[in-house]
């Protein structure tokens, strides 16, 4: 049997294949959707990414394509067990990521696949431990098993440096090994209780690990979810929210993750963050709070502004409350107030840089903010080890949900142009009628917008910044991925304008941060870098979100933006433009281009030569930084 029919019996053992109708069409195999060749035309990979397949991987098929050296099957909807790849021992890459798979991987999994080095697993439902035979990969150098509920210890890895490395936002406990102290701590947080370097040292109780790490109760039903797809749930999480000094008071809540649907990737700095678009109670499995939450009587309940509350702290309690996600601080849950609005309650832990009056007087500023675009903090909840933020909800999810998630829409062109006016809008009136004047944003990310249900939309985790303990807001916060954030300790509207450039690229692109995060290397440059590279090298209009690619007559607009966001994201401080150049450049952006320069686009034919200049065509620190390392 020659390649192509190999092939074409692999397709046809999976369901939902269109995406692959194209195969067999043309003599060249390179040809077919999601074939790799090298240049000289011989194949060896599958990249069948974001093609809705499904059903069984036929393995026994697979080993039958002798050149098969990389294999991704990311963002489809397979599930159930890994299947068993062992035998096709020539893979170097296994990508898997963003499927529907899950229980225990055998430890032995991946014995004899010594020419592994890029394995992917992340965003998927496995459980149980970090496979043995994963750890003792000889070559591995790219390793992301985010957004999984992997529990018990972190393996011995026989390999001790990394280019990428993610076991952030699963179950894993117990100390880090040394091998791994060096590693960012984004790249194992969010995790049930892991300690050491680089996260916080041990004390004595964390360095039990618990005996069981598969839940003894059998997890609650699935609710069925969009997209005809089976929805998928892990377990239940208690979460013992914050112990009183000494003395050991407890306030829990008690959140139950059902709904494992992982709809969406992680954040900036590799955080999980399960987004729920239109999060609400019928959908998710509700919380009962009352009973866990009595014990905050002894904290204030604190309203920042006059034209919203109506409830207090026994309301909060009594209210039924659903997991929006969790973050880098802590939990996020929305609250349903038994005959009140639904609000958001943020809880943050790592909030004690200031004093008690300081941070009172913030709040009341923060509550003084009044702004179409700013989402309203309505009160805060203080006590000195944590403090809970209640926000108004944002109906219709974030953005970054939308942008990224399984359940996302489509965002057109004139709706991310009017996000970004808002954003801009948000962030303008912020800067300039905060008390004292002051105050970055300092957290701008697509997962901090919210919007309503007409798109319009709202900033929230605004002026934050300062009351964060330094360091965890060095690892955590957006604004310090800018790459000068390095040398400087206090983000400013220049951070805010690096944070807004990427928010550009990721609204443009559709893209996700993270995925162009290299590891070590400043953050989330790389979505800059590469938006650099591919409109420098040819204009393949492959820049753009294939869902406002076609957009017509808006092209040039949207060309402008994205020079606006490659501004924004200039590594120079000099170059990089300050807050109010950018907002005044959003602004003067229409959802059409003119009647004029549209036709001298296209008949010039080279939309993005008329829009940058030749010295702009070679611009970018950004770039010229990356091509040389
Ligand atoms: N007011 C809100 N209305 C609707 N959804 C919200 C609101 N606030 C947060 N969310 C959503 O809840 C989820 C979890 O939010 P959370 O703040 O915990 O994570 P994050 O902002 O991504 O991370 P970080 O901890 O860095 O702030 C996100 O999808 C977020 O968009």
């Amino acid at each position: 049997e020659t390649a192509d029919q190999i092939l074409i019996r692999f397709r046809n053992s999976l369901t939902n294949h269109s995406a692959l109708d194209n195969w067999g069409n043309d003599p060249n195999l390179c040809n077919w959707s999601g074939l790799l060749c090298h240049p000289d035309q011989t194949f060896y990979g599958l990249k069948l990414e974001h093609m809705g397949l499904g059903g069984e991987v036929d393995v026994d098929t697979l080993l039958e394509l002798t050149n098969l050296t990389s294999f991704s099957i990311i963002n489809n909807t397979f599930e159930g067990p890994m299947p068993d790849f062992k035998k096709l021992v020539r893979l170097s890459g296994l990508f898997l990521s963003n499927n529907d798979f899950s229980g225990e991987i055998p430890d032995d999994a991946f014995d004899g696949m010594r020419k592994l080095k890029r394995v992917f697993l992340a965003e998927n439902g496995f459980i149980g431990h970090i496979p043995k035979s994963l750890a003792n990969l000889p070559r591995l150098l790219d390793l992301d098993l985010h957004g999984n509920s992997f529990g018990g210890n972190i393996p011995e890895f026989q390999v001790k440096s990394f280019r990428k490395f993610n076991l952030s936002h699963n179950q894993l406990e117990g100390q880090i090994p040394k091998s791994l102290s060096n590693q960012d701590p984004s790249s194992v947080a969010g995790n049930k209780a892991l300690c050491g370097p680089p996260l916080s040292p041990c004390t004595n109780n964390d360095k039990t690990p618990n005996k069981s790490i598969i839940p003894s109760t059998p997890p609650p039903p699935s609710t069925p979810v969009g997209k005809g797809k089976k929805n998928h749930y892990i377990l239940v999480t208690v979460i013992v929210v914050g112990a009183v000094v000494a003395l050991s008071s407890i306030v829990a809540f008690l959140f139950i993750h059902s709904h494992r649907r992982k709809s969406l990737q992680p954040l900036i700095l590799g955080q999980k963050v399960k987004f729920k678009k239109n999060a609400n109670l019928k959908e998710s499995q509700s919380v009962d709070i009352t009973r866990d939450f009595k014990k905050a009587d002894d904290g204030e309940l604190n309203f920042v502004r006059d034209d919203r509350g109506g409830f207090d702290l026994q309301d909060l309690l009594r209210a039924s409350a659903v997991v929006l996600g969790t973050g880098s601080f802590g939990s996020t849950y929305k609250a349903m107030i038994l005959n009140g609005p639904g609000v958001v309650v943020k809880r943050f832990r790592h909030m004690n840089n200031v004093g008690k009056q300081e941070f009172f007087d913030h709040m009341r500023k923060l509550g003084s903010l009044t702004h179409p675009n700013l989402l309203p903090l309505v009160a805060f909840y203080y006590k000195k080890e944590e403090k809970f933020l209640v926000y108004e909800f944002g109906e219709n999810g974030c953005l970054a949900s939308h942008l990224h998630g399984r359940n996302g829409s489509v965002l057109s062109w004139p709706t991310r142009l009017k996000i970004i006016k808002g954003v801009a809008r948000g962030l303008a009136y912020m800067y300039e009628n905060f008390p004292g004047n002051k105050l970055p944003h300092g957290h701008l990310k697509s997962s901090n917008v919210v919007l309503d249900h007409s798109f319009e939309p709202y900033l929230t985790e605004y002026g934050l910044v300062s009351l964060i303990n330094k360091d965890h807001a060095k690892h955590f916060m957006a604004a310090y991925k800018a790459p000068e954030m390095a040398q400087y300790d206090r983000p400013n509207k220049k951070s805010d304008v690096w944070c807004l450039g990427i928010l550009i690229l990721e609204l443009l692109t559709g893209k996700f941060p993270a995925n162009y995060l290299r590891h070590g290397k400043g953050g989330n440059a790389d979505l800059a870098t590469w938006v650099g590279s591919v409109v420098r090298e040819e204009w393949t209009g492959e820049v753009f979100d294939k869902d406002i690619m076609g957009t017509r007559n808006g092209e040039g607009e949207m060309l402008k933006l994205l020079r606006i966001g490659m501004y924004c994201c200039e590594w120079n401080l000099e170059s990089r433009w300050d807050w109010k150049e950018a907002l005044a450049k959003i602004e003067e952006l229409k959802e059409r281009d003119s009647e004029d320069e549209y036709s001298s686009y296209v008949s010039e034919g080279d939309l993005y030569s008329r829009i940058m200049t030749e010295d702009e065509f070679s611009f970018s620190t950004t770039i010229e930084k990356f091509q040389n390392e």
